[in-house]
């Protein structure tokens, strides 16, 4: 269960006299999630999502991460909308943690996903894409390729106990993959534009086979749009058992293809940027694995699904994407 920090009632009450979003009814901690403390707060008027924001995201950064949110849902795509309190803020401090109110999508995470829910999504991400291209500013991707060199070496003294030679193994893949990257020496660049960069089952809610959501923009940041396609080839296209599921691949790449064209460029990357993504996944997961204390009221992810898709993109590398 991801609830770092507790809300009581009487901070509750206090802190939503600042909204004009009626009294408290409920409030309760939500078992999904990872990075978070979240909440669902139902009041007289209706329900909403309170987030108090922890660890990974910077203070600093989460007036972009809600200005994003608010630009794509005034644009129409179904996303959860920033809460403003009386005083316009929709940044708010609560228990010493920074914290927002968002609205409440129907709609539950993907379970059972099937090549439908890959074209939908694929979909779905185009737009995005193609809706953000307005919100001129940029962020810097934070768990980006710059990243991942320290986050190995901080995994190094205890990686292995995961797997004898896995720190040595994301690695050497590693090695393959930092200099073949986009815009590095004289590896061309491709279109960019602000990308989600999480795109996980459990961030796309559908509701009667139908998408009808995307949340958790947190990892949300200014890269290759390209890159967003590879981390959710990532999280999409394998099964239970970790094996590639090309039909997937191929629905999600044409049904985005369809709303937004990829260029030769792109297409050309896609190997690398979904080796690149899955090194990402498993190195954080590695990380959270390390250093979550056994106590902490969150499910940690298992980094080895991530192992295994590196190996399965690592083996292409340098070849046309397999799907
Ligand atoms: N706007 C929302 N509408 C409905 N449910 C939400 C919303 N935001 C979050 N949730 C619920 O909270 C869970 C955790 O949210 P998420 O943003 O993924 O957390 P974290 O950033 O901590 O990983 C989601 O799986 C979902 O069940
Ligand atoms: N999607 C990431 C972990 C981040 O968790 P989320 O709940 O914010 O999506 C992973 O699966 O490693």
């Amino acid at each position: 269960m991801a609830v770092y920090t507790e809300v009581p009632d009487d901070a509750l009450a206090a802190f939503l006299e600042g909204y004009d979003i009626g009294r408290p009814i409920a409030c309760h901690g939500i078992a999904e999630g990872v990075e978070n403390s979240n909440f669902l707060l139902k009041t007289t008027e209706a329900t909403f999502i309170l987030t108090l924001y922890e660890r990974r995201v910077n203070p600093d950064e989460l007036p972009w991460f809600l200005g994003l949110m608010q630009y794509l849902a005034a644009r129409g795509l179904s996303c959860p909308l920033p809460v403003a309190d009386r005083h316009g803020r929709t940044l708010r401090e609560l228990r010493g943690r920074p914290a927002a109110i968002t609205t409440f999508l129907p709609g539950k995470g993907a379970v059972a996903v099937d090549v439908d829910m890959c074209a939908q999504v694929g979909t779905a991400m185009a737009r995005l894409h193609l809706l953000g291209e307005g919100f001129v500013a940029e962020r810097p991707n934070s768990m980006g390729p710059q990243a991942w060199t320290g986050l190995l070496d901080a995994c190094r003294a205890r990686g292995d106990e995961l797997r004898p030679g896995l720190v040595h193994d994301i690695g050497a893949v590693l090695a393959r993959v930092l200099p073949a990257w986009p815009g590095v020496g004289n590896n061309p660049t491709l279109p960019r534009g602000q990308i989600h960069a999480d795109l996980f089952p459990d961030n796309v809610f559908f509701r009667d086979g139908a998408l009808s959501g995307i949340i958790d923009f947190y990892f949300a940041c200014t890269d290759w749009y390209a890159y967003d396609l590879a981390i959710t080839i990532n999280a999409w296209c394998f099964d239970a058992d970790h094996r590639f599921m090309p039909a997937r691949a191929a629905a999600m790449t044409a049904a985005y293809r369809h709303v937004r064209p990829l260029e030769a460029a792109e297409d050309a990357a896609l190997t690398t940027l979904a080796t690149g993504a899955a090194i990402r996944f498993a190195l954080t997961r590695l990380y959270d694995w390390i250093n979550t204390p056994p106590d902490a009221l969150v499910t940690r992810k298992n980094p080895l699904d991530y192992l295994a898709r590196m190996e399965f993109f690592a083996a292409h590398l340098g070849q046309e994407f397999p799907a």
